[in-house]
């Protein structure tokens, strides 16, 4: 073996080990360890990946969580739902019951459902996509129905007709009063249990915003004939990372409370919910509280792990570099995101990546740039010191290698982060796919951290790293002549302009960066031959 173990400057922190097959590497912030044994924190000491990984292979496990949906992919399966929606008897409402039933079981009582579920028709004709929406929307409906089925009531087939729009229905009545209506919610929550409010931010419109587009999701989902698995799935994944907010299973009781009274408060000025409208209203809460109550009951992992900050890092004055060590070592993937707390903004949760790969000293670094006027970057930015104490939620993200196939990387400022944390838990095993690592930045000064890729893609055969800057200079606030850049190839133009040259035919290609990237770089990626299903994103 010969051994190249180094301790670089700046934000470089990796030490390697090569090897006769290639080339592993274990690293830590300030001294480089050359140790071939090194196994990474996913492989337990002894297990068969741990003994793969000392045999050569490529050994990054394969992902477990469900993505949360884009606001966009969740406008489009909307609605699509909207078009043809139908309720039946699906795997949600078998879920539903199964929820339910389990609620009844710890409670004692005989199982509410014991049979089949409500005799609502599995199929039926699509709702009218002209349907109104605005304000008159959900008077227009009631009249349309009420004409249908005869002023005072029709019958029941006439009323199982309109119960077919069911819950996408309730969804498309709800957006136009979508702000009033969390509003609503949230203070009806509120008043029903006080002890709630505590837990969680003094600012609720984000909270807000993302409730409702789950509640969107759930209840277009549910009318859809298949997908049923990833719903139950996503909901799981949400109830397991609101154990952060240290909900107990009598808040999801609640909530589900809370949430039957508001949405029948939205209807109450128009003639209120018929009893199959409010049966289906109380099966989709249920399957919704009930999936993330399991989601959360059933997670024996800690609801929260903490680390303190022992070096906050200015490597340019629009960025920090901010370093943990944790109580106990974080479990997640290379490449993933985690919901985060800082002491200065307690109940508030932010998605920050991980910028190492995970390791049993429980080091954590995140690269944090200063978005003027944003909430939490401009917090750390100005505030983090040594000796705080963050703490941690769920881990997510699906970046990742798929197997052999070479890989390319976008990173768009800190976008690096997370495929930086790939690349270094790469660089322990002995063999790779071949990466080429597209890095963006505004100038080359903002190229924050190629003093830790030169060394890696020197010592790599399998990594190539392109730097691209939009200017050729650097602003005038950037005072620190920047010379690091120079020991890596450097292009000018943007990120995407430099994938018009690649040939992306069967690669993995993963993006990171501003929103307006990910959109630009994946069309990209699709037009360069890449298929879609390959192209990889973790909006953030
Ligand atoms: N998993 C992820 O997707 C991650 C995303 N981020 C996000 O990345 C962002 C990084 O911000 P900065 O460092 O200030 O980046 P920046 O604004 O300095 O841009 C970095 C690069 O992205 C390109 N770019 C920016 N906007 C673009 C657009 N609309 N279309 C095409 N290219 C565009 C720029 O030309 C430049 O090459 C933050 O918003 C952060 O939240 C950070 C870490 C991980």
């Amino acid at each position: 073996m010969t051994a190249a173990g180094f301790r670089a400057t700046g934000l470089a922190a990796t030490g390697f080990a090569t090897t006769a097959r290639g080339a592993t590497a274990c690293w830590t912030w300030g001294t480089a360890i050359a140790a071939p044994g090194c196994a990474p924190l996913w492989a337990a000491p002894g297990s068969a990946e741990a003994a793969a990984i000392a045999n050569g292979a490529n050994a990054m496990p394969a992902p477990r969580a469900i993505p949360y949906p884009s606001l966009r992919r969740w406008r489009l399966f909307r609605k699509a739902a909207i078009r043809r929606t139908s309720l039946g008897s699906s795997g949600a409402w078998t879920a539903i019951r199964s929820s339910r039933n389990a609620q009844d079981e710890t409670r004692g009582s005989a199982p509410r459902d014991p049979g089949r579920m409500y005799s609502i028709p599995a199929s039926g004709g699509p709702t009218d996509p002209r349907f109104p929406r605005p304000n008159s929307g959900i008077a227009t409906r009631r009249r349309m129905e009420r004409s249908s089925q005869g002023e005072h009531g029709g019958s029941r087939a006439a009323v199982g007709a309109h119960a077919r729009h069911g819950l996408a229905q309730i969804a498309a009545d709800i957006e136009p009063v979508a702000d009033d209506f969390t509003k609503g919610l949230f203070a009806r929550l509120f008043a029903l249990d006080p002890s709630l409010r505590d837990l969680f931010p003094a600012n609720m419109t984000g909270h807000r915003a993302t409730f409702l587009r789950v509640l969107d999701h759930v209840f277009t989902s549910i009318p859809q004939p298949d997908g049923h698995d990833d719903l139950i799935e996503f909901l799981a994944q949400l109830g397991r990372d609101h154990r952060k907010y240290g909900l107990t299973e009598a808040h999801y009781d609640t909530m589900a409370a809370a949430l039957i009274a508001e949405v029948h408060a939205v209807y109450e000025p128009h003639g209120g919910l018929d009893d199959e409208d409010a049966a289906v209203l109380e099966q989709g809460v249920q399957l919704l509280t009930g999936v993330m109550r399991g989601g959360a009951h059933s997670d024996p992992t800690p609801a929260r792990r903490r680390a303190r900050v022992v070096e906050v890092l200015r490597p340019h004055p629009g960025l920090s570099v901010v370093r943990l060590v944790a109580d106990e070592p974080l479990l997640f993937r290379p490449g993933q995101y985690v919901e985060t707390q800082i002491p200065q903004m307690p109940r508030v949760w932010r998605p920050l990546s991980l910028a190492m790969p995970p390791n049993t000293q429980g080091q954590l670094e995140f690269h944090i740039r200063a978005v003027p006027g944003g909430y939490l970057s401009s917090t750390v930015f100005g505030e983090t010191r040594p000796g705080d104490v963050w703490q941690f939620g769920q881990v997510h993200g699906l970046l990742r290698p798929d197997g052999d196939r070479p890989v390319t990387m976008i990173a768009g400022g800190t976008g690096l982060a997370p495929m930086k944390s790939i690349l270094l838990a790469m660089s322990m095993n002995a063999n790779n796919p071949d990466v080429h690592l597209l890095v963006g930045a505004r100038s080359p000064g903002l190229l924050y951290d190629s003093e830790s890729l030169a060394p890696l893609a020197a010592t790599n055969p399998w990594l190539k790293v392109t730097q691209v800057t939009d200017a050729r200079s650097d602003p005038w606030w950037l005072k620190r002549p920047a010379t690091a850049y120079r020991a890596l190839p450097l292009r000018h133009g943007s990120l995407v302009d430099a994938m018009s040259r690649l040939d992306l035919t069967g690669h993995r290609v993963l993006i990171a960066g501003p929103r307006g990237l990910l959109r630009a770089a994946s069309e990209a990626a699709v037009a360069r031959g890449a298929a879609p299903e390959d192209v990889v994103t973790d909006p953030l």
